[in-house]
């Protein structure tokens, strides 16, 4: 899929952009602060209704404006056009498709985006909840009906958590209807990320190894949040003592966790930092290419900071299986990546929140 056209209002310092963009590579060069990471931001936010950033949500808004939003022509495969909105006033987001309300999972059904910026490594390094999101992100486009489990999910462990903070004690019949919800819903979660993972798995071995073919065969494992001996129903009775001296549930799919370990790296703590970063890279290429073999169609891949992410080695080695992919990438950076010479691209200038094509 690609975005033909990109609007954006009230956007951190975005105050009103409207760009054209290219089928294939879409450059965005500026110095320090220009607003390049915001166009990403913008883009990104079509496809999962929140930032990539860490932060409040309300740091998105401009300063100076009472609404953001996100308007995009999105071309599909077939040739489909769809014009997608995504708007934020106060506290609450409000998605549009073809100019109708639509709820943000329809949104996020229609459009994919996969971006690799500086925070990124966290995929590999940085906590469990980071890993969940992006597995849960491409369940969901596999099985859309995901979406809607996870927040039945969420609302029986909010119940189950509420009791416990209450102090209710362990022999309440009150715990008993939540834990059997958590306990029917977790395995049907569990299930779908398994076999998520299953068929993610070669085109994780091969996006990762093409990256870090010195660190040997990747190898892809998985908890699932419990015990594999027993049922989750029977565990959280078994837990409740424990989970009322904590205050929450501390088992469960909301626990679950993937992790690559790597023949020559066995632990995390073997990878360095740009390994790292390499790592996350292959992942979510990997992820995108599973996409596009299930939609017949890559998702929209965006490429924040890749001079300074990467060396010129690896940016070539990328921005080749890209070009040959024909996704659409978006690329930000202070100049032209090296790589990116002689390729065919659409180059915009930003400075101070304002964008210009360049010839
Ligand atoms: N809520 C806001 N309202 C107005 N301006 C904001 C807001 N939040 C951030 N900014 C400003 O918007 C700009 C956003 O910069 P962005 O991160 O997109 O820049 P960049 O071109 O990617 O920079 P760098 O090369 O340093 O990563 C910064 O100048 C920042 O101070």
């Amino acid at each position: 899929m690609r975005l033909d056209r990109l609007r954006i209002q009230g956007l951190r310092c975005l105050h009103e952009v409207d760009l054209a963009l290219a089928p294939g590579i879409n450059v965005f060069i500026g110095a320090n602060g220009a607003g390049k990471t915001s166009v990403l931001e913008a883009v990104f936010l079509l496809s999962h209704a929140r930032s990539f950033r860490s932060g409040a949500r309300e740091a998105l808004l401009a300063r100076s404006a009472s609404r953001l939003s996100v308007f995009a022509e999105l071309r599909q495969a077939n040739d489909r056009l769809l014009r997608l909105g995504l708007g934020r006033e106060g506290a609450r987001w409000e998605a549009r498709i073809e100019g109708e309300g639509a709820s943000l999972g329809q949104l996020i059904a229609e459009c994919a985006v996969t971006c690799f910026e500086p925070g990124s490594h966290a995929l590999i390094a940085g906590a469990a909840e980071e890993r969940r999101r992006f597995l849960d992100w491409g369940v969901f486009h596999v099985e859309h009906g995901f979406l809607d489990i996870w927040r039945r999910y969420q609302r029986a462990l909010k119940q189950r958590n509420s009791l416990l903070r209450a102090g209710m004690e362990q022999g309440s019949p009150l715990y008993g209807p939540w834990e059997t919800e958590l306990s029917a819903l977790a395995g049907w979660i569990d299930s779908q990320r398994r076999n998520y993972l299953e068929r993610l798995r070669p085109s994780l071995h091969a996006c990762v190894a093409a990256l870090l073919p010195e660190l040997g065969a990747p190898e892809l494992r998985y908890r699932r949040g419990w015990a594999d001996d027993r049922d989750l129903h029977e565990q959280l009775e078994a837990q409740r003592g424990r989970d009322l001296g904590r205050g929450h549930t501390s088992l469960g799919a909301h626990r679950a966790d993937w992790s690559l370990a790597f023949e020559h790296a066995p632990q995390r703590e073997h990878l360095s930092r740009g390994q790292e970063k390499l790592a996350a890279l292959g992942c979510m290429l990997a992820q995108a290419r599973l996409y596009a073999d299930h939609h017949g169609d890559w998702p929209v891949i965006c490429l924040d900071d890749l001079a300074s992410e990467l060396d010129e080695a690896h940016q070539a080695s990328v921005i080749a299986q890209l070009t040959e992919s024909g996704a659409q990438v978006l690329v930000t950076g202070t100049c032209l990546p090296e790589p990116l010479r002689g390729l065919p691209h659409r180059m915009f200038h930003v400075e101070q929140g304002q964008l210009t094509p360049l010839l």
